[in-house]
């Protein structure tokens, strides 16, 4: 994504002026103008990147320690405001930037998912909450310096690098980059200074400064600094790591702070989880699931965003360490255990790596589960948010599908509300043998189908399932306590163990619609596999199921669709209880085959449609319907 978005590049007297990527541009012209209500935020991202850019360099110096620089004496992050010139300014003594990487990194948006988050913001028009809300949940990172600045200068030096170079900007289109002088710069690391404008003069006071770092940033692992006017400079934080301090010395608002540079979100997390493992491995971990789906929770790479710490050296954002089906867990993993020159290599594939991510799955699964237990509200929260992302478990990580169907919520007919699968299997019917399930686009196309009816007429719970990710887990499920997991939509319906309510019932019984079924069959042809008698209907006279040893139909579409193929012809079933199958049923025995040819081509079309689809034959079909009609009118 680093290549080179920027589009045009102009000569100017000291250095080069770029074009912002449309993105940035999109980006911050929506922050400028519309959607931030608070402000603040801006220097907490700020001093995100100043930490995170010290905690890089930690790392790297351990290996090699030239990279810092002569007399250095600890990594912080120092702030200055200057409330006569109207200026605010963030240093740090972290990794720096090249050019090149001051080019890529301050121009255009990395982070996968931002075009498709810009476009849904956009949607939103002119809802500012919404937007609000929406941003809210995006890492504005850097460029929310412009939301109070009318310009932005960044000087940077890379560790280890002869050469410093400024970047600066008004945030309207285009940014200058330019060689900086070596006394200008830092000795390492980066200066962000800030031209505040005439409406964020508050920003350079140092009330202001000290009231937001306390609320956004007092526990980045990085000690932060405040230089104040009369040359005494104060710590405002000191980047001692929280996640290494005892439970109980931890404030709510202290976990909710740091979550929020860790996971770079600003809702409330809904479940933390801090302890310190010990035993065949030590390590710290401090958790955080958040309430609000974040932005990219679907995007293709679907990472992780746990924070690798190995004795409070940071060492990576994107070591795989929980599955990715819970991808939205945020955080820190701190190991007393691994050595601190982890490779890229060895983090790939590292046992110790693997026990801890265990362990932590382990954790994780448990808190989801006791949560559940002691708190369904806060609990269907988190499972609204991440439930379909948590059942891709379901089907990536077999031998935890008894745990994730521990924690599994829900949707059923009858109840409203997420349900378990303990409370449907304790509520199962007498000789009711399965769970049964129904797939589809959403809960009223659902309800709506006729391959329903039986079960609800008999007064059967079945499952709702309407994510995606449900048609690929259901259909490698081997059951739940025993009880093997049955779709409505396939296969013969085994019902007839469960009485119907009596007043369900036909008083004369059902009728013997064997004829007109094998009837119905000659005048269709291959266009459906069998024509049989239902169980499952009660009100609708036809639909299409799935053959018995297959997929479910609405899998089967899904695939084909993937593929381009067509999906296997369908059983039709016909109502025995029907008044119109009982009719066509007379019909038939009364005057043959012939008689139900017209009506065959009917039932199927109007089955298909029952089923989301067009009649195979949408001319035939109403040629067809039509003449009925006139028939009946005439
Ligand atoms: N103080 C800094 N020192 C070194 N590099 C920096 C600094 N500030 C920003 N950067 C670089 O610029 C990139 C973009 O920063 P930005 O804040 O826009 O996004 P981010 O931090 O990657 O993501 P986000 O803030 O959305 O989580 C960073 O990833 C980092 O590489």
């Amino acid at each position: 994504m680093t290549t080179d978005t920027t589009t045009e590049t102009t000569a100017t007297a000291g250095g080069e002026r770029h074009a912002f990527e449309a993105e940035v541009s999109r980006l911050l012209h929506l922050m400028v103008h519309a959607v931030y209500s608070n402000k603040d935020i801006f220097l907490r991202e700020l001093i995100s990147n100043a930490a995170d850019a010290c905690e890089k360099l930690r790392y790297l110096s351990l290996s090699e320690p030239g990279l810092l620089p002569p007399g250095h004496d600890g990594f912080r992050i120092e702030i200055a405001a200057d409330a006569a010139k109207n200026t605010l300014t963030i240093s740090d003594n972290g990794i720096g930037m090249s050019r090149e990487e001051m080019k890529d990194n301050l121009g255009t948006i990395a982070r996968s998912g931002t075009r498709a988050f810009l476009d849904q913001l956009a949607d939103k028009g002119g809802e500012q909450k919404q937007g609000q809300a929406l941003i809210g949940q995006f890492g504005v990172g850097f460029y929310s310096a412009f939301m109070v600045a009318d310009r932005v200068r960044v000087v940077s030096r890379k560790a280890g690098s002869e050469e410093a170079f400024a970047w600066v900007s008004d945030g309207k289109g285009t940014f200058e980059l330019s060689p900086a002088d070596l006394a200008e710069a830092p000795a390492a690391g980066t200066r962000v200074t800030l031209e505040l404008s005439a409406d964020a003069a508050t920003y350079a006071e140092e009330a202001t400064i000290e009231r937001i770092v306390r609320e956004y940033s007092a526990h980045v692992p990085v000690p932060i600094r405040l230089a104040a006017a009369d040359g005494e400079a104060r710590e405002l934080a000191d980047g001692a790591a929280l996640w290494v301090k005892p439970k109980a010395s931890v404030t709510p608002e202290e976990y909710k702070e740091f979550y929020g540079h860790v996971g770079g979100l600003w809702d409330d997390p809904a479940l933390t989880i801090h302890y310190r493992a010990e035993g065949r491995h030590e390590y710290s971990v401090l958790l955080f699931v958040p309430s609000q789906k974040p932005f990219d929770l679907f995007d293709p790479d679907r990472r992780g965003r746990i924070r690798l710490y190995v004795r409070r050296v940071f060492i990576a954002d994107d070591a795989a360490i929980l599955p990715a089906w819970l991808r939205f867990v945020r955080g820190v993993v701190d190991s007393e255990d691994l050595p601190l020159n982890l490779s890229r290599e060895m983090l790939q594939q590292n046992p110790v790596l693997e026990q801890i991510g265990k362990g932590v799955t382990n954790r994780v699964l448990a808190e989801l589960g006791k949560l559940a237990d002691n708190d369904a509200e806060a609990y269907a929260k988190v499972w609204d948010a991440f439930g379909a992302v948590i059942k891709e478990g379901l089907y990536e990580a077999p031998e935890r599908r008894d745990e994730i169907y521990k924690v599994a919520r829900f949707q059923t007919t009858g109840h409203d509300g997420w349900r378990s699968l303990g409370a449907y299997v304790a509520a199962m019917k007498e000789n009711q043998t399965a769970i049964y399930y129904a797939l589809g686009e959403s809960r009223a196309a659902v309800l709506a189908s006729p391959q329903l009816e039986g079960y609800v007429a008999r007064g059967l719970e079945v499952l709702v399932l309407t994510d995606p990710v449900d048609a690929f887990w259901v259909r490698t499920a081997l059951g739940y306590e025993g009880k093997p997991f049955k779709s409505i939509s396939q296969g013969a319906a085994d019902l007839d163990l469960i009485p119907l309510p009596a007043a369900a019932e036909q008083p004369d019984g059902d009728t013997d619609v064997g004829p007109l079924a094998v009837a119905l069959k000659a005048a269709l042809g291959d266009k459906v596999a069998a024509v049989r008698a239902s169980a499952r209907l009660a009100t609708s006279a036809v639909c299409l199921v799935a053959s018995d040893y297959g997929l479910d139909r609405r899998t089967e579409k899904l695939m084909a669709r993937g593929t381009g193929g067509a999906p296997s012809s369908a059983v039709l079933e016909i109502n025995p209880r029907h008044e119109l199958i009982r009719a066509l049923a007379k019909v038939e025995a009364e005057r043959g085959e012939t008689a139900v040819a017209d009506a065959a081509v009917l039932l199927y079309g109007q089955a298909r449609i029952l089923d989301g689809e067009a009649p195979e034959d949408p001319a035939d079909f109403a040629a067809r319907l039509g003449r009925l009609m006139q028939a009946g009118l005439g």
